[in-house]
């Protein structure tokens, strides 16, 4: 059977075995996961086969994972596609086809989203901040939100819709709307809850395949950027008719026009093709890590008022070394009065703004995130398929079209990675310990590991960072509207749906 499945045929990789009456592993898995794995790691070590989702996967565990993500021969794009036809989904709106693991697609946010992330803050923290004042406000009484997700999504959507594509286009009602709905179409493709799980995949590639749904999308895009690149050209050869310097925009859809030739993009329309799968693995991502934040704030309220205070500490310390600059400036002559600071990058106005530099020196909210992320990221997941045969270090083989799952347990989980108390929920546990939340290594594999690791961990810890921030410093409360979903609410996989409301009572 794992021959025939294409699963490895290496005969020293051992199959757990199932319990009396089961022809699968998916009862005992789905009753605790984690359970689970841990039997079959003490009873056939690292590397074994489990029978999961009408599907045989080779579970790789720690030590030996890292070999899986070092790996040139092992996709984990096309261990997802297995699953869900995901290539199918983004491939329909580029010219070039491509997948959400392309190296172009890596390689624009390598290049354009992480260098410019400290000018990206602003705007993003800007977003959030009029997102969440509008939506769930100030109020005496506790604010309900019924489905965080949603809000969460709405919240993301704006501030990714400014990153890509520019203030001017990001301000359209009808752009914003085509950023939550590809998330919502991206979670269908995805949905770990869909009944049979057998033919998604068969389901995605045909629809995905054959029509393009996605072109409404595209069309709401391209409709929107036309006139604003066309005003761009019209300033750029003004500016270079005039010998001056033309004040280049700063988003990711100028820097792929300026790049044509370097990403293979052919033309506008395949400019927004390529936001369009920029905007579904990060939207989608990030949106559901920022609400489960909210739900470890409401399971874990001590960590409010520490996360609130570090932050009051921070901008104070800011606001102090800013006045020394200014001082400085203002004694050597260099400025000559206090006003001419105004909309300079000493501006008193910004001293107490949520900047990068600021959000990166909230380490306790990093190790927050560090910590929900790690705590939350466990059973298997990660699939990848072998594209050739794959020699592991322990002298088994993983053959060509093999489907291999990482035991994320054996990581997260680990009491020599990660401590004793690798079960307990510690929010500072990184704290002084050089472990920021973008650091991937095989003690910390949310975003992947080696070449392929997730190259927008930066633009999504920054966001989840600022997420923190600005709630805690609008709420003193989070409550869980049904409390007794709290440890679902911990251990929700990506795509799930939300357990229960949150309330939300104001400072
Ligand atoms: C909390 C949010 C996010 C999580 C948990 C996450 C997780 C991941 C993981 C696990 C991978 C696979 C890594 C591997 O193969 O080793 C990945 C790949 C990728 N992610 Fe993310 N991601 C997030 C946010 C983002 C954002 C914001 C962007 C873009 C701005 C992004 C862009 C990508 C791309 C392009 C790849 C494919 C990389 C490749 O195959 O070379 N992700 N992500």
């Amino acid at each position: 059977m794992v021959s025939r499945d294409g699963s490895s045929v290496d005969k020293s990789i051992p199959t757990a075995s199932l319990r009396p009456g089961e022809t699968n592993h998916d009862a005992e898995y789905d009753e605790d996961a984690d359970v689970f794995l841990a039997r079959c790691e003490e009873q056939y070590g690292p590397v074994f086969n489990i029978y999961k989702f009408n599907r045989f996967y080779t579970v790789i565990s720690d030590p030996l994972l890292r070999e899986v993500f070092r790996s040139e021969n092992l996709s984990f794009g096309d261990g997802l596609d297995d699953i869900t036809g995901i290539h199918a989904f983004t491939a329909s709106v580029t010219r070039a086809k491509r997948k959400f693991s392309d190296s172009a697609i890596h390689e624009m946010v390598r290049d354009m989203v992480t260098p410019n992330l400290a000018l990206f803050t602003p705007t993003i923290v800007e977003r959030m901040q009029t997102m969440v004042d509008r939506e769930v406000g100030f109020s005496k009484d506790r604010k309900f939100v019924e489905d965080p997700l949603l809000f969460f999504q709405e919240m993301i959507a704006s501030a990714m819709a400014t990153v890509f594509m520019g203030h001017e286009i990001a301000n359209d009602p009808q752009v914003l709307q085509t950023f939550i709905e590809c998330t919502h179409d991206l979670a269908r493709v995805t949905d770990p809850r869909t009944s049979d799980r057998r033919w998604r995949a068969f389901f995605n590639r045909a629809k995905y395949g054959l029509v393009n749904p996605l072109q409404k999308h595209i069309r709401v895009l391209v409709d929107a950027a036309t006139p604003v690149v066309q005003e761009r050209r019209r300033q750029e050869a003004e500016a270079l008719e005039k010998g001056l310097a033309y004040n280049r925009p700063l988003d990711i859809m100028q820097g792929i026009l300026d790049h044509f030739d370097q990403y293979g993009v052919v033309d506008l329309e395949d400019v927004c093709g390529h936001l369009l799968v920029m905007i579904l693995v990060s939207v989608h991502t990030t949106s559901d890590s920022s609400t489960y934040l909210n739900y470890y704030l409401a399971a874990f309220p001590e960590c409010i008022d520490v996360l609130y205070q570090e932050q009051l500490e921070v901008l104070d310390q800011i606001c102090k070394e800013r006045e020394e600059q200014r001082q400085s400036k203002l004694v050597s002559g260099e400025v000559s009065s206090v006003e001419d600071f105004a909309g300079t990058a000493l501006d008193p106005r910004n001293d107490r703004d949520l900047s990068a530099p600021a959000v990166k020196r909230m380490v306790r909210v990093d190790s927050f995130v560090r910590e929900c992320l790690r705590f939350r990221t466990t059973g298997a997941g990660l699939p990848h398929v072998a594209q050739e045969k794959v020699a592991l270090s322990n002298g088994m083989t993983i053959h060509k079209g093999s489907r291999i799952i990482i035991n994320l347990r054996s990581s997260h989980l680990n009491q020599d990675l990660q401590g004793e108390d690798a079960g307990q929920f510690r929010p500072w546990r990184f704290v002084g310990k050089s472990k920021a939340a973008t650091k991937v290594a095989s003690d910390f594999i949310p975003f992947g590991m080696g070449r392929h690791a997730c190259p927008g961990r930066f633009l999504a810890v920054q966001k989840l960072k600022t997420v923190v921030a600005v709630m805690v410093s609008r709420y003193d409360k989070f409550e869980m509207q049904d409390p007794s979903k709290k440890m679902k609410a911990l251990h929700a996989r990506l795509g799930e749906q939300v357990p229960t409301g949150l309330y939300f009572t104001s400072r």
